[in-house]
């Protein structure tokens, strides 16, 4: 289990976290679990989220188990740096869903001393990276890789297979659109060759 560090110990600067997965692999649970913690520490917490993301709430983070927390939604990468004066841990959740400018939105906000906590995909329903995602894992502190449960076989899953023959990569749903797999079962779905 993540457990954190003292924020700005000693003048230190601030640090980045990725949480990344399939969906259903608990990357929002894992990422409410830490803010809630900072918030028992007495930090500020500012929490964003993809204005596109409408799935469940507006404004809210919801995980597929119906936990939330109040979020900002906002259009571009750009804005989380002007609505982040005076916070001690920023969260951002849907990673994937934000533009390149994310990794050095990010790493801006560490450099000012800010612990920054990013949940989102690492991959798309084809297996390709996915948006800002990948970055972020590259120039963060911190790469939390968590795993669903393969819906065929019960291994570990962290392909998000896409039940529909729709063929955009934004494409908002839950259980009836997406089901996770581990990777024999996402290929033999695909029909892709092991
Ligand atoms: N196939 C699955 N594997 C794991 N968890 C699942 C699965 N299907 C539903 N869940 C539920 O989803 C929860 C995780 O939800 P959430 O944190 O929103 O995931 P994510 O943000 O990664 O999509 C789990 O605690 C579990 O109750
Ligand atoms: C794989 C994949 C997913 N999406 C969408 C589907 C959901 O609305 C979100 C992921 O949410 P979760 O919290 O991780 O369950 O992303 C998409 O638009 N395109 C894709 O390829
Ligand atoms: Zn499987």
């Amino acid at each position: 289990m993540f457990l954190e560090n003292k924020i700005n110990t000693k003048g230190k600067l601030g640090w980045i976290e990725v949480i990344a997965g399939s969906m259903f692999s608990g990357k929002t649970e894992e990422l409410l679990r830490r803010l809630r913690r900072a918030k028992i520490a007495h930090q500020k917490v500012e929490i964003f989220k993809p204005h596109i993301d409408v799935r469940y709430s507006h404004n809210q983070v919801v995980s597929h188990d119906e936990n939330s927390v109040l979020s900002t939604p906002v259009e571009s990468s750009g804005n989380i740096l002007l609505l982040c004066s005076n916070v001690d841990v920023v969260g951002v959740d849907e990673a994937q869903f934000f533009d390149n400018g994310l990794a050095d939105v990010c790493s801006q906000l560490a450099n000012q001393g800010i612990r920054v906590i990013v949940a989102g995909l690492d991959m798309d329903f084809k297996g390709k990276p996915f948006g800002p995602v990948p970055a972020l894992m590259a120039c963060a502190e911190y790469v939390t890789k968590v795993h669903a449960v393969c819906m065929q076989c019960g291994d570990l899953a962290h392909f998000s297979h896409r039940l529909s023959t729709d063929e955009k990569l934004v494409m908002l749903g839950e259980k009836a659109a997406y089901e996770p797999l581990c990777r024999a079962c996402y290929c033999k779905a695909t029909h892709k060759n092991l």
